[in-house]
């Protein structure tokens, strides 16, 4: 570490960061998948972190929201350190994820689904048992979170029976539960058609009122349309970070990465 990264490590959150990694490092037997990685999400912002196959995002992710701990390095959330807590520790503190596998229960219907997240932050095994009064009001916050992902009509489906576009809107609505002001999304748009993109851009557009996202995304339409600015990874590491703008025509971003799609 430098005299100069020393003192960085030292000093206090930084103002404005909603969610700060410091010299995270994740080791697996030996191999860094995440290489000194520093970054500062900005509160309010839209932030999409890209990078080739094995650059690293997904171990980035992991490290973020607590499913991983890291080899070195931290992670604060609104300043307070959280890379030793449990992802459920950090779910309270207002981070929530998607996952790039489908997390839905697919034998259950779409609202029961969202009633079941809902109900997981009951932090008592005493309140199990739920007064009829707390089921309502659930069962409205659960309608109005579907309504909000576009899911309005498909209540009673079952999740099964969803297409992979209304999945994925789930999906969000199910990290939603948690009124998070902090949402990180794993691939939203993966393996969607135009019309299934176009849509969860602009779900993403309106999740993000009033909160962080930050999201790995491969399509760089879909980038460049949501956000504000980009983190660039490589072989684990920061390449560029910075506006979408000026992150495009960083040579070596052109050279690793954007280059490929041909932008
Ligand atoms: N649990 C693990 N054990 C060993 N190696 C791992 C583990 N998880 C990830 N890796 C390795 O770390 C590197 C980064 O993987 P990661 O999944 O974070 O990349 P990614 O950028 O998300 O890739 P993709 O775009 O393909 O999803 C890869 O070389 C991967 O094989």
């Amino acid at each position: 570490m430098t005299a100069i990264s020393q003192l960085q490590a030292a000093a206090g959150p930084t103002p404005g960061a909603a969610l700060e990694a410091r010299h995270l490092v994740k080791e697996f037997r030996g191999f860094r998948a995440t290489n000194d990685v520093s970054l500062q999400i900005q509160d309010g912002e839209i932030h999409a972190i890209i990078g080739p196959n094995g650059a690293g995002k997904t171990t980035l992710f992991n490290l973020l929201s607590g499913f991983l701990r890291p080899t070195s390095g931290e992670v604060h959330l609104f300043g307070e350190r959280v890379d030793q807590l449990r992802p459920y520790e950090i779910v309270r503190r207002g981070l929530s994820r998607s996952f790039q596998i489908s997390s839905v229960f697919p034998t259950m219907t779409v609202r029961d689904n969202v009633l079941v997240a809902l109900q997981s932050p009951t932090p008592l095994p005493h309140q199990f048992w739920a007064p009829l009064s707390r089921l309502a009001t659930l069962g409205e916050q659960a309608d109005q979170i579907l309504e909000d992902v576009g899911l309005g009509s498909a209540h009673d489906r079952l999740a099964a029976d969803l297409s992979h576009g209304e999945k994925r809107q789930l999906e969000i609505g199910i990290s939603l539960t948690q009124n998070p002001r902090v949402l990180l999304l794993d691939e939203p748009t993966s393996g969607m058609g135009s019309e299934g993109i176009a849509r969860v851009i602009a779900l993403v557009r309106q999740v993000a009122r009033g909160r962080t996202v930050v999201l790995v995304e491969h399509n760089m339409s879909v980038v460049a349309e949501l956000a504000d600015r980009i983190t660039v990874l490589q072989y684990g590491a920061v390449l560029a970070s910075g506006r979408y703008d000026d992150v495009r025509q960083d040579p070596r971003v052109i050279e690793a990465y954007l280059g490929e799609e041909g932008h």
